[in-house]
């Protein structure tokens, strides 16, 4: 088992429960849709495992890894090394070009593989786009730098919170296209919030968020 979230509770100062002892797990490279209406804490559940934020109760694991034995360097290190994550807001860093911004995180880790990038820049189809920056980019476009900037490190899990909610079908797509073909190619987990049945439908496992818990 790669991820373990064993009953996670998580209230926000002076609000209701959002999560009420919620647990799920994710075998390597295993695929996992979450679904639940607005509000239903998906995102909340995702900064939690993604090491963003911080349980009050209950025990996330990744690999031999505990999250409650780490402090904010520890944090820091597990989103630089085996986490990453793609937002519905591509998170592009304007004043880089795509090529920069592809390399940033896998830079930032120590982990640059010229292969591999150059390998994510085909398969995302971003040869010509490359020295553009974000800017003079489609939503796609920067959601294809942004999904190979996240698949770049080789993390173990791949966290994506609605990738595709900002992009018409068409780009929707080809870009979930891409991001499950890679992730499956480079043995990665994924763990991906979505309102689409469509999309939930192509993932290996989904799992139901309401009333604070995982239906
Ligand atoms: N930083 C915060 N401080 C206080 N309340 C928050 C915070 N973040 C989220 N909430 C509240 O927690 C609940 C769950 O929010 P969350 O964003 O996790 O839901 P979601 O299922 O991802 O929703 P959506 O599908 O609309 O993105 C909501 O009631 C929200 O208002």
């Amino acid at each position: 088992m790669l991820l373990s979230v064993d009953r996670v509770s998580k209230t926000y100062a002076g609000g209701r429960p959002v999560l009420r002892e919620v647990s799920l797990t994710l075998d390597a490279g295993q695929t996992l849709a979450l679904t639940g209406e607005s509000g239903s804490g998906k995102s909340t559940l995702l900064n939690l495992i993604g090491a963003l934020d911080v349980a009050d109760a209950g025990e996330i694991r990744l690999g031999d890894t505990a999250y409650a034995g780490l402090d904010d360097a520890g944090r820091a290190a597990l989103r630089r090394d085996r986490v990453a994550l793609v937002f519905q807001q591509f998170n592009l860093i304007p004043s880089l070009t795509a090529a920069r911004n592809l390399e940033f995180h896998a830079r930032l880790a120590g982990r640059r593989d010229a292969a591999w990038l150059d390998r994510l820049a085909e398969r995302l189809g971003l040869g010509d786009l490359l020295s553009r920056h974000p800017e003079d980019l489609s939503g796609g476009q920067q959601q294809r730098v942004a999904i190979g900037r996240a698949l770049a490190v080789r993390p173990a899990l791949l966290l994506a919170d609605e990738p595709t909610g900002n992009l018409d079908e068409t780009a929707s797509t080809s870009v979930l296209d891409l991001m499950l073909e890679l992730v499956r190619e480079s043995g990665t987990a994924l763990l991906l919030v979505t309102h689409s049945e469509a999309i939930a439908a192509r993932l290996d496992r989904r799992a139901h968020l309401a009333g604070g818990r995982i239906a």
